[in-house]
């Protein structure tokens, strides 16, 4: 078993009479990917912050590690494992990629040729060779994002904190960070990541945490927190409307009639067992639809089920109306 790269338990964080984060427990894995969700202004970036040590926690918090360090008598020895990059990039515009480069190797005290060795190597590793000589303010989105990655690269850190490192980037540019945030991670480096696209989690983080009033409303893989959210059905449309009102006659579990679109839906988990007994019933009601569709949950509905705010309660399965989404 690997050993816990960040382990928070009840992290407190209040500005003035407004509690940020309200007792907070996580435990990340060395060598994984964590994903923090969470509406605007839920925390995400103050957990950030104070986990990077950048800022501390409220004087009530409980014990907080990383890379082993406890955070309130060991900051510096846990500042030297980490790297952050986040929505206050490091980049300086006004010098060249490589001159960034080389100034970080300076601040983490690399000889001249060690730090000209570890810039040119991560220059190519990021596909920034050609761009090296160039003022980084005239560098696109994506290549600013990449410069960012390998800056914080040059002290190799052991634990990356990603605060939103997509945002704004074209798609294109954005599964190209995908891959060397899992290259990172593929060199064993734990990577802790906010995003505000749940697709990003979905795709990278072995777990999530949705955080939601300053408490962790549900914690786990993405196909856990899929689990928890009803919902998931499988629907038919026809394009004959007396098909269509036989299916309603003979479906007793059939919801969401559409007498306009002549659709229906039939609740399903979606599994292949679940999708099987639908079949075998429409099949017995000689039923022919003209389009079947899959519906399960995605992490956007998870989200907007655990995130209403009039809903939620930590920990709780909260009932919601997905939207469509077809799998
Ligand atoms: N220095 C500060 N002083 C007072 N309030 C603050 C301070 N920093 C953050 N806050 C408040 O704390 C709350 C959480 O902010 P935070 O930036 O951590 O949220 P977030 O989840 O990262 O949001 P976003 O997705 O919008 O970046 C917000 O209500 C914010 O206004």
């Amino acid at each position: 078993m690997t050993n816990p790269a960040i382990v928070a338990n009840g992290l407190r964080k209040s500005y003035g009479d407004k509690v940020v984060l309200d007792g907070i427990d996580l435990s990340v894995p060395e060598g994984t990917i964590f994903s923090l969700l969470g509406p605007n202004g839920a925390g995400k970036t103050t957990a950030v912050k104070i986990l990077s040590t950048l800022i501390t926690a409220d004087a009530g918090s409980g014990s907080l590690h990383v890379a082993g360090h406890d955070l309130t008598t060991e900051a510096q020895a846990a500042r030297a494992a980490i790297g952050v990059t986040g929505q206050f990039s490091a980049v300086d515009g006004l010098i060249t990629g490589e001159e960034n480069m080389l100034l970080m190797a300076d601040l983490h005290h690399l000889s001249k040729s060690e730090g000209k060795r570890v810039a040119a190597e991560l220059l190519e590793r990021f596909d920034l060779v050609e761009a090296a000589k160039k003022p980084a303010s005239t560098y696109s989105g994506g290549m600013k994002r990449r410069l960012d990655i390998a800056m914080t690269l040059v002290g190799s850190p052991r634990i990356i904190f990603l605060d939103e490192p997509t945002t704004g980037l074209d798609p294109r540019s954005r599964h190209n960070m995908w891959g060397i945030i899992r290259e990172l991670v593929t060199d064993g480096v734990t990577v802790f990541l906010t995003t505000q696209y749940l697709e990003e989690a979905d795709e990278l983080a072995d777990r999530i945490a949705v955080l939601n009033d300053g408490r962790i409303a549900a914690e786990g893989t993405a196909e856990e927190l899929k689990r928890i959210v009803p919902g998931g059905h499988v629907r038919l449309r026809f394009s004959d409307p007396a098909a269509y009102q036989n299916a309603v006659g003979s479906l007793s579990k059939a919801t969401a009639l559409d007498d306009d679109a002549l659709s229906l839906q039939i609740p399903s988990d979606g599994s292949q067992r679940d999708l099987r007994a639908v079949l075998d019933q429409l099949d017995a009601a000689g039923i022919e639809a003209d389009e079947l569709t899959v519906h399960t949950p995605d992490l956007d509905d998870v989200f907007f089920a655990l995130t209403d705010s009039t809903t939620a309660t930590a920990g709780a399965t909260v009932p919601a109306q997905p939207k469509e989404t077809v799998r």
